[in-house]
């Protein structure tokens, strides 16, 4: 492999790096990328590791020896701190981190997410090792122009809502409005980092994902995740083509959202991974501003993006709308509009995403059909229990 350079043209030396939430959706795209283009180790953290299968087995594989995967709860493990201690650098993307869960199970929410991560930020500072922390764009919660009047022209002005990663407000609903408790707690947690940085030196690097999305993301329902269970919107709706069903539109899919290729992402990632002068102290916007749309929207571009990958013919009634208290429970809120300003990660590592929405749906469309649909039809063929 010939020596990467840095962004300033200097060679970058080999590192040991501490994953944890290595098995998840991100976190296997990492370890591809990092195991297909960079001579860096891995430490893969995780309760699970089928997203990594792939990377870990067999032994003759080119990266054989640079990947290990340990199996360990972060809630109560005490490999984690000699782990933390053997790395150069531990990124951290352990999390419950679907909307279903935020208001159904609040209090793991809050643990997951705060209590949990504070003994990394505490072995990383004493340790004096680097940290790259997986935040949110969901802590910019509602947008200032959410509350402006329907009419009002300053709501088509990006001043009221393109978000900002150092003049933004958090702006989350009131405390029975238990959507809140992930984001409040991702905050926090982003503070006490921050605070680090400020009275201890901790060397940080805070990441705020908007809506990644790509293969591996989640589950299906009762395929490779429980029947009951709710996951993220790609697959809620990758679930509902494949099963030939309309896609709930909650609250009428008036939501929008910006969606950015996990694979455009992965590569901000690894700026920040080698290039800590640049990265450090710093906190990122990663999204693609160029993609936005209502829920709504992309219910309807999944669709034909669907129709065309498949070959099967569209349904007469697409979509379907739902109150969000039918789909996700009491307590339910949601963010009205998420556009990442991209002035920081553009100047700091001259990063921009370059997968537009449609190509984007196609790659993942095409990998939930070929890894789905079969198990799909099969499980649909079965007789259900009377
Ligand atoms: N995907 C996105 O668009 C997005 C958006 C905003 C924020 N994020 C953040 O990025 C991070 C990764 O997200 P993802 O989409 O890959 O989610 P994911 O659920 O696929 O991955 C999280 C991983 O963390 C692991 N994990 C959770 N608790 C753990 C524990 N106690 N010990 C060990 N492992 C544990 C899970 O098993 C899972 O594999 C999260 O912190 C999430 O909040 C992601
Ligand atoms: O079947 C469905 C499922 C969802 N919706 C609506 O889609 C919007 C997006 O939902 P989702 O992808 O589940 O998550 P959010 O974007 O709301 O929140 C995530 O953003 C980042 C992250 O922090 C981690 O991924 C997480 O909190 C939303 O409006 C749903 O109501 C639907 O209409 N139908």
């Amino acid at each position: 492999m010939a020596a990467r350079m840095d962004l300033d043209g200097r060679p970058i030396k080999p590192m040991t790096i501490c994953m944890i939430g290595a098995g998840g959706f991100i976190g296997s795209h990492l370890c591809e990328k990092l195991m297909a283009e960079t001579p860096h180790k891995v430490l893969a953290l995780d309760v699970y590791n089928d997203k990594i299968k792939r990377l870990l087995e067999p032994d003759s594989l080119p990266w054989a020896g640079r990947i290990e995967f340990h199996r360990i709860n972060i809630k109560h493990d005490s490999r984690l701190e000699g782990l933390v201690k053997m790395a150069d650098l531990t990124i951290n993307l352990a999390a419950i981190c679907t909307p279903a869960d935020y208001n159904t199970r609040p209090l793991d929410t809050i643990y997951s997410n705060f209590i949990d991560a504070l003994p990394v930020v505490k072995y990383c500072s004493e340790n004096s090792k680097r940290l790259i922390r997986f935040s949110t764009c969901e802590v910019y919660g509602k947008t200032i122009g959410s509350f402006l009047p329907k009419d009002s022209p300053l709501r088509k002005d990006p001043a009221y809502y393109v978000l900002k990663e150092d003049t933004s407000p958090c702006i989350f609903g009131s405390i029975e409005k238990q959507r809140w408790p992930y984001a409040c707690a991702k905050q926090l947690i982003e503070r006490l980092i921050y605070a680090e940085g400020a009275e201890s030196g901790l060397d940080f690097t805070i990441v705020r994902p908007f809506n990644w999305i790509g293969p591996r993301m989640d589950f299906i329902p009762g395929i490779d995740g429980p029947s009951e269970g709710v996951p993220r919107v790609l697959a809620c709706f990758s679930n509902n083509l494949l099963r030939r069903e309309p896609l709930k539109l909650v609250d009428g899919g008036q939501s929008q959202r910006t969606f950015v290729y996990i694979k455009d992402a992965i590569e901000a990632v690894l700026l920040m991974i080698e290039n800590p002068d640049r990265a450090n102290g710093h906190i990122f916007n990663v999204g693609n501003p160029n993609n936005e749309v209502t829920v709504r929207q992309l219910a309807e571009m999944m669709t034909q993006v669907y129709t065309k990958v498949s070959g099967e013919p569209m349904l007469q009634s697409p979509s379907i709308d739902v109150s969000s208290k039918e789909f996700y429970g009491e307590g339910y809120d949601d963010s009205d509009k998420r556009i990442p300003d991209m002035t920081i990660i553009n100047k700091q590592l001259g990063w921009n995403p370059k997968t537009s929405l449609w190509d984007l749906l196609e790659s993942t469309l095409t990998y939930q059909y070929r890894t789905y649909a079969e198990a799909i039809k099969k499980s649909m063929a079965k007789p259900t229990a009377s």
